[in-house]
């Protein structure tokens, strides 16, 4: 367990220093080949976890150091220390001997320190935590200026968001109807042992998640992860057998192979960043799919697009992923209150410049997988004022009216809306 606490210590660190959770994963996975699959899973579950309870853990460990830590990556493995205490199924003896062995590894001289800190918060937990509970950042592990804006924006619903953010999230399953039906698919789940229910037309909910290794056929395209409430694009968007469709912000490809299992369109799949459209490629490979794909900003058509309007345009614009935050903990701690206002100029930049390629009568979806306001209604209001030839239309299926969708058991927080060009 120490070389997992260890890797965990690593991983917190470059990610409270700045870094992306899974770019560091994947390197510090790269660069240790040695680790069994047990193992890495093990590391990944402390570095995600001690993320998620990262401002309630430090502030219980706040009180338990005297002075502050010369070495900084002591305090890290004292705080996936805490998270397994307070969090994990771990014996409580073997966590403080194991957080003492790998403490040796990093600084010799200071395993006694953190077998004496890991001691004082067992003997005082209770009180620490209450202490902790005093303050809304450490109560609920986010940064106040993300629990300001909920709280304003959705007055007593906030909690529940906030909430809503710190489990783990559900994995679920899109079955592509060109080879299966999703009751089908359910039936061949159950024959494997795997437990699962149905959601919506396409989506199953498994029980509790898989390595996609285990789920039958998926290599052969038969399946795909995606969330539900990602789901609801493709169906939403209403694309049609021979439609002109872009997908103008596609990598990793979710959405796009969507609408493509639903109808024979002639898809151009844009995105900016040429590495994650090398995604999109490969998963459509998998699921047999094809498209025309295309590197560009979709803020600047001069660059790549052929002066032939789209029927169908969707929009799924970079965001703060604030919806998903269960999936990605370590954006609560790498984003700032001011990278909201410039998510929203660019997503109004992205929008302005697709609605010129759209047919008239073409249809337009916008979305993201936040919950800020300030990227969600109040671009597509500032955007209707400005755009006399478009109108919103009503979302069907069982959305809500806003088109803000909130993170819960069943689907992780997105937003959409359905624009249609007039003339
Ligand atoms: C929310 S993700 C899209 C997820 C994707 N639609 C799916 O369902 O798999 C946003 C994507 O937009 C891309 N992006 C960011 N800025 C862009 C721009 N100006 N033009 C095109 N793509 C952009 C990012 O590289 C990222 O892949």
């Amino acid at each position: 367990m120490n070389l997992a606490q260890l890797g965990a210590t690593h991983i917190v660190a470059q990610v409270l220093g700045g870094r992306n959770l899974n770019q560091a994963l994947t390197e510090y996975q790269r660069r240790h080949s040695e680790l069994t699959p047990q193992q890495r899973a093990i590391v990944q579950d402390l570095s995600y976890g001690t993320l998620r309870f990262y401002g309630q853990l430090a502030a219980m460990l706040a009180p338990l150091l005297h002075k502050p830590l010369k070495d900084e990556r002591l305090r890290f493995l004292l705080l996936v220390a805490l998270f397994q205490l307070q969090y994990g199924k771990s014996a409580t003896h073997a966590v403080v001997d194991h957080a003492v062995r790998a403490a040796r590894e990093l600084n010799p001289a200071a395993s006694g320190l953190v077998n004496a800190v890991l001691r004082n918060f067992l003997r005082q937990r209770e009180a620490l935590l209450a202490t902790a509970a005093k303050s809304e950042s450490s109560r609920h592990s986010y940064p106040q200026w993300w629990i300001d804006r909920l709280q304003a924006q959705y007055g007593e619903r906030a909690d529940a968001i906030l909430l809503a953010g710190n489990q783990h999230p559900p994995m679920t399953l899109r079955v592509n109807q060109r080879h299966i039906s999703a009751a089908d698919y359910l039936a061949l789940l159950s024959q494997h042992g795997i437990e699962a229910s149905l959601i919506a037309p396409e989506a199953i909910l498994l029980t509790r998640p898989v390595g996609v290794d285990k789920l039958p056929s998926f290599f052969d395209g038969v399946v795909s992860v995606q969330d539900a409430g990602a789901q609801y694009a493709a169906t939403l968007l209403d694309a049609h057998a021979g439609m002109r469709v872009l997908d103008a912000c596609a990598a990793p490809g979710g959405k796009s192979a969507h609408l493509l299992e639903l109808a024979d369109i002639q898809l151009t799949a844009l995105d900016l960043d040429a590495e994650r459209l090398k995604r999109v490629d490969e998963n459509l490979h998998r699921l047999k799919l094809s498209a025309n794909l295309q590197v560009g900003d979709a803020a600047h058509p001069p660059d790549w697009w052929d002066g032939k309007r789209y029927d169908r345009i969707l929009a799924d614009v970079p965001c703060s992923a604030t919806g998903v935050v269960r999936r990605h903990p370590d954006i609560k701690w790498l984003r700032r209150s001011a990278d909201i206002a410039g998510f929203a100029q660019q997503q109004a930049r992205i929008l302005n410049a697709l609605w010129h390629l759209l047919a008239s009568g073409g249809k337009l979806l916008y979305a993201t997988c936040s919950v800020m306001n300030e990227e969600n209604r109040q671009v597509v209001q500032d955007f209707l004022q400005q755009h006399t030839d478009a109108h919103e239309l009503p979302l069907h299926q069982d959305l809500p009216e806003s088109g803000q969708l909130l993170p819960g058991d069943l689907h992780d927080g997105f937003f959409y809306a359905l624009l249609q060009k007039t003339t």
